[in-house]
């Protein structure tokens, strides 16, 4: 188990650049399966859940080639298939979620997809049933093995096109259809169909592949299957998880921090969000600017004076996977606000470590948590403590940099999942982090 040791109370200062976003890149590189030719992809983010999928990719023959920094091409001409019914890819396959997506893609191509049940945070139930759902639609049979978590889908004679109706707006479940529609006999239609820009990237690249998509960027899908893709180039877009992390360093600690080229059309209410604590975020260019807030951050009311309440929802909604880090923002703010996590159910239980750290919440139950803010009157408290899941984990060590003292981080491989050699480019910029092992 790596850990950090962090010296806390520190303000930091200067420029960072956001990786690309891992939530994307896991969809890209599953589509590389899409097609024999060449695929190129450009701002792979280095991290442990993309390492990983692209283990995965190369154990089932995909031929990979490190181009450059963060630039790789991918050939799956010659795949093996019997890998997929391998012990090793038991293994693989579950411990991470985004290996789901290489389901979708090798049924619309080869009419088969197995996945042992996969991994990723344990943030509450995590159902795979919008995935299924859609591909039984599409003609596929499904069986899955209780004992071994084992799920498959088989669709021998081909997929057949059809209307479908998502019971939920799943990121992945969306991914995973789309890309065996996109190889199905005739016309499909998903209606309710996650939108965020990661899934539009994600069309984007399959229409430059030959794909026949229409209404990107929306949630009503229209595919026009096709007999077969070809290759292409795809750029990933910076991670909008990891700026919204460095938007609440920067107030926690009173930086003065530029992000570097955040693709700002891309970050849907993320700005305004944090607006809502009090926080300056400026647009400079495509540059996202946040001036040291010496004198703190007042939360904002509603027009009726009634408290501020943040929660997430599907895109366009306020992300899930920022909520953790506006909570420990709020921790010092001027004033009270609920969060509310709509989305996962066991989110929000890391909440102890920041009491601890001396934080006021109220855990009002596992979906909501009040904070009143210290308004920096008082210091967080160093602790030793452990990271739960990704988004916890960052949110921890953004609360240990604003501490007083040094404070302790186990099992800081949650935080190496989703976020590239975090503890150097913060160091860059002026935080005294230590890997220590
Ligand atoms: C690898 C990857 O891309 N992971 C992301 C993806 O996970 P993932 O695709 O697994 O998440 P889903 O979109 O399927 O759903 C996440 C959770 O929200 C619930 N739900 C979802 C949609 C909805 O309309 N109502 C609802 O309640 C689901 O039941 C589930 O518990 O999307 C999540 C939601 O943005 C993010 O937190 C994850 O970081
Ligand atoms: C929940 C997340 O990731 P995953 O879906 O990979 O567990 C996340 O990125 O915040």
């Amino acid at each position: 188990m790596g850990t950090f040791q962090i010296e806390g109370g520190h303000q930091l200062k200067g420029e960072i650049k956001p990786q690309g976003a891992k939530n994307e890149t896991l969809q890209i590189l599953c589509a590389v399966l899409l097609t024999p030719e060449k695929v190129v992809i450009n701002n792979i983010p280095d991290i442990r859940d993309v390492n990983k999928l692209i283990e995965i990719l190369g154990n089932l023959g995909v031929k990979i080639q490190k181009l450059g920094n963060g630039s790789y091409s991918f050939k799956s001409d010659e795949l093996n298939l019997d890998y997929l019914e391998s012990e090793l890819f038991k293994e693989e396959g579950s411990s991470l979620r985004g290996s789901i997506m290489i389901v979708g893609p090798l049924l619309g191509r080869f009419g088969k997809g197995y996945i042992p049940r996969p991994g990723g945070d344990k943030i509450g139930r995590r159902r795979l049933d919008t995935h299924f759902e859609g591909f039984i639609k599409l003609g596929a049979k499904f069986r899955y093995n209780k004992e071994e978590r084992f799920y498959g889908v088989e669709a021998p004679d081909g997929l057949q096109g059809t209307y479908m109706l998502l019971e939920e707006a799943s990121v992945t479940g969306t991914a995973n259809i789309l890309m065996a529609a996109v190889l199905a006999n005739g016309k499909t239609t998903i209606y309710n169909a996650a939108c965020e820009p990661y899934l539009q990237q994600l069309c984007k690249m399959l229409v430059s592949m030959g794909a026949k998509i229409e209404g990107i960027g929306s949630n009503l899908l229209h595919i026009d299957g096709v007999d077969s893709l070809k290759g292409c180039e795809h750029t990933v877009l910076p991670d909008m998880v990891e700026i919204g992390s460095w938007i609440g360093l920067a107030a926690m600690t009173k930086s003065d921090i530029t992000i570097k080229n955040v693709s700002w059309d891309n970050l849907g209410l993320i700005p305004a969000t944090f607006k809502k604590l009090g926080i300056t975020v400026e647009r400079r260019n495509d540059d996202l600017y946040i001036p040291a807030h010496e004198n703190g951050y007042e939360v904002a009311s509603f027009i009726d004076g009634s408290i501020m309440n943040i929660s997430d929802a599907p895109w366009p909604g306020f992300t899930p996977d920022l909520l953790s880090i506006i909570l420990v923002v709020a921790t010092q703010a001027r004033g009270s606000v609920l969060i509310h996590q709509k989305m996962f159910e066991s989110r929000l239980f890391f909440v102890d470590k920041l009491i601890d750290m001396g934080a006021k919440i109220i855990l009002c139950d596992p979906h909501r948590a009040t904070v009143i803010g210290h308004d920096f009157q008082s210091k967080l408290k160093a602790t030793t403590m452990t990271s739960p899941d990704i988004r916890a984990g960052i949110s921890l060590l953004i609360a240990a940099l604003s501490a007083k003292g040094t404070s302790t981080i186990h099992n800081i491989e949650q935080i190496d999942r989703g976020y590239e050699n975090i503890d150097e480019r913060l160091k860059n910029i002026g935080a005294k982090i230590t890997r220590v092992a």
